[in-house]
């Protein structure tokens, strides 16, 4: 924590003192904030989160002491110094007892103060950097969840962890693959080794076949050195490869051989390599597709899908979405150093009511965004992604739309009908047989509505 992300709020009815106070520790790099009692200091709190509050005990409207007690009783992560008079030890000992972090005789020799806050700064700097540490180790996700088809994948995932089995991850982008996969490594034997990661989309074939195995130096123009590749880094560990789906015939076969045997070949050498990994992919494919026309061999994904777990997108656990709201609201709070207190009602009910086609990740992106562009601790429809508030405005328009009072109850009906259908095929663009398994009709009825309502 940099000082100026060290947020402090002085407290004190001697406007004077309050002012010498903030130029000093302004002039130190800090952020100060002063004001003249408890109560506004309350106020101030309620919208933006302080690391300290300087305080002085006697005060009109609200002292120091009712200050401290509030701070406490509302869990806010927020330390006091006590400010206190000559001869007033017992009050600073009750204060103490309080929960207050330290206190300081006012009008001694200031850098009394300005140490302790300095303390303060240290222990929490090293409190954070362990938190952010130990979420980046552990992988501190929100693993919770309202929806059965997740928990009994997650139970299956859980005992999965415990052996060697091959895993396959399936789900659309954004579901949480990663972090899946990284729960297993942590959840198995071989946490204490490393955790290697690779989307195998994202390169050319032989960028990724040096990648995996390695190379000797001179092996190929530019193997200015000897390299390791990843099946040797992850030995002892866990291997993901992210996107399988995207590899290509010929490197599937090597990879295949390099499962099958646990042996490998650096690119250059003929000597063989014994490695010892566990092996997680992923994809978004549907690899049953790929194998039908050849693109994805049978053998590897027998081989690879020993254990197939299957993450829901979003849109199928609705019932999630406002855990995992709170928690990326949370989490960027926390990250940010703000405090968000009035969220606009719209913004609730859109959030809630959104697709999320881009999964976790999109809604992730999406809390980060309204704490980012938060002010006073308010978040305003306004802030929300054009798409959240398009999305839901047509579904309201056709609503009202529908509630034309001076229709057939037929047209009404076809109104409500064609209302539904569109949604749905905004949700499974691709997918007329889930639409049609959904409505329950066949896709001979489903095409026919489609012409009937200009839906095509
Ligand atoms: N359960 C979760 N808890 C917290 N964050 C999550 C969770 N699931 C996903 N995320 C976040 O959402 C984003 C996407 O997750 P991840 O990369 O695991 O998805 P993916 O399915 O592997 O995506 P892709 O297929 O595009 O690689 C990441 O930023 C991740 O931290």
């Amino acid at each position: 924590m940099n000082r100026e992300n060290f947020n402090i709020l002085v407290v004190d009815d001697e406007k004077d003192y309050c002012d010498v106070l903030k130029m000093i520790l302004t002039g130190k790099g800090y952020k100060v904030d002063t004001c003249g009692n408890g109560q506004e200091a309350v106020e101030k709190l309620e919208k933006k989160s302080f690391d300290l509050v300087i305080t002085d005990l006697c005060m009109p409207v609200m002292d120091g002491r009712q200050l401290l007690e509030e701070i406490k009783k509302r869990d806010w992560d927020t330390e006091v110094i006590m400010l206190t008079a000559h001869g007033t030890i017992e009050k600073a000992v009750d204060a103490m007892k309080a929960g207050a972090y330290s206190y300081v005789t006012k009008g001694r020799d200031p850098e009394e103060l300005f140490m302790e806050v300095r303390k303060l700064r240290d222990a929490r700097k090293m409190k954070r950097d362990n938190a952010i540490l130990k979420e980046k180790l552990n992988g501190n996700f929100m693993l919770e969840s309202r929806n059965k088809k997740y928990r009994q994948m997650m139970e299956l995932a859980e005992r999965a962890a415990q052996s060697d089995s091959n895993i396959l991850i399936l789900g659309e982008s954004g579901t949480g693959k990663e972090v899946l996969a990284s729960f297993i490594h942590q959840k198995s034997k071989r946490k204490e080794a490393n955790f290697m990661e690779l989307n195998c989309q994202a390169l050319s074939e032989s960028i990724l076949e040096s990648e995996l195995f390695g190379h000797e130096k001179g092996a190929f123009t530019g193997a200015d050195r000897r390299r390791i590749g990843l099946f040797e880094a992850s030995n002892g560990g866990t291997l993901f490869l992210d996107e399988i789906g995207g590899v290509s015939v010929n490197l599937q076969a090597k990879l295949l051989k390099a499962i099958e045997n646990k042996q490998i070949y650096r690119l250059g050498s003929s000597t063989p390599i014994n490695v010892d990994f566990r092996l997680i992919t992923a994809t978004n494919h549907n690899l049953r597709k790929d194998m039908g026309d050849g693109s994805f061999r049978d053998d590897l994904f027998y081989r690879i899908s020993t254990i197939v777990l299957e993450l829901p997108p979003l849109r199928e656990r609705p019932e999630d979405i406002p855990l995992f709201i709170q928690y990326f609201f949370d989490k960027y709070q926390r990250e940010m150093n703000k405090r968000i207190t009035d969220v606009e009602n719209s913004v609730k009910e859109l959030l809630a009511g959104y697709s999320y086609p881009g999964n976790v990740r999109e809604l992730k992106n999406i809390i980060e965004r309204l704490v980012v562009l938060s002010e006073k601790g308010e978040i305003r429809e306004a802030y929300l992604p054009s798409d959240v508030v398009k999305n839901q405005r047509t579904a309201r328009q056709v609503q009202s739309e529908a509630m034309d009072l001076t229709i057939s109850l037929k047209e009404y009906r076809g109104k409500v009908e064609k209302a539904y259908i569109a949604s749905l095929l905004e949700r499974y663009p691709k997918d007329m047989n889930k639409v049609a398994e959904i409505l329950d009709i066949s896709r001979r009825q489903l095409f026919n509505k489609l012409v009937e309502y200009e839906l095509k």
